[in-house]
């Protein structure tokens, strides 16, 4: 599938109390192309649970899913793969999920580390901080001069991640990210129509670039 438009992210605590699928639904149908599934918690049976109901709502919208930090749980679902550089290896990683296997690798502000991503076998390198992030405060920060420096070396999908917002999301598409990946300013709603809306408008900001 092409790595290009909304990239949303679950996060466990803006995402309880029963809110995981209806918002997750609705960020998906307002045209999220891509879904990680991003829980810190050690609780094996709920994160099967959880990420086998994500896994079926991805395919009904034609969505790709994306296991944050476990290859184990991405190899157990036949689904896709998001590393950061403390998680184990991409090289591993491909091998064990197979060549067809979307699998990015986290490169902060290092074009060296994309560099080596690819090497490895990454399907897509993420840059990031790009903005204060509600969710990562301590994330190094990234420039928009380096996402088009990687834009000009690098031959596969970016994604940027970082406090992104409907405010600040255009440059990053401008200066080359393929994707935007957000999760506060997706999911920190009052309703699921609300992230609706919101990734209504992020999606369009893709259009408007094609
Ligand atoms: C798309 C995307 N980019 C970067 C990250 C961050 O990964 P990592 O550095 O491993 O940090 P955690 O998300 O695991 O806290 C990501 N998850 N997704
Ligand atoms: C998970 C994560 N990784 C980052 C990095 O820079 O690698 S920033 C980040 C948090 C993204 O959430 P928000 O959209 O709420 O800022
Ligand atoms: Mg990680």
């Amino acid at each position: 599938m092409k790595l290009r438009g909304l990239y949303a992210i679950t996060d466990s605590q803006l995402l309880a109390d029963g809110k995981l699928l209806p918002y997750v639904e609705a960020a998906l149908n307002g045209g999220a192309r891509v879904l990680q599934y991003r829980d810190k918690s050690g609780d094996e049976a709920r994160r099967l649970r959880q990420a086998e109901a994500l896994r079926e709502l991805c395919n009904r919208y034609g969505a790709a899913l994306i296991i944050n930090d476990d290859a184990e749980l991405a190899a157990r679902l036949g689904v896709g793969l998001h590393l950061g550089q403390d998680d184990g290896s991409l090289a591993v990683a491909r091998a064990l999920l197979g060549r067809k296997a979307i699998i990015g690798g986290t490169c902060h502000a290092q074009l060296p580390l994309a560099e080596q991503a690819v090497r490895e076998g990454a399907s897509y390198v993420a840059f990031g901080r790009f903005f204060n992030s509600n969710t990562k405060p301590g994330a190094p920060a990234a420039t928009l001069d380096l996402l088009e420096t990687a834009r000009a070396r690098l031959q596969l999908p970016i994604v940027a991640i970082g406090g992104i917002d409907l405010h600040n999301a255009a440059p990053l598409i401008e200066r080359g990210a393929s994707m935007i990946a957000v999760i506060h300013a997706l999911f920190a709603a009052n309703s699921a129509a609300e992230v609706e809306r919101r990734a209504r408008a992020f999606s369009a900001l893709f259009e408007q670039q094609a």
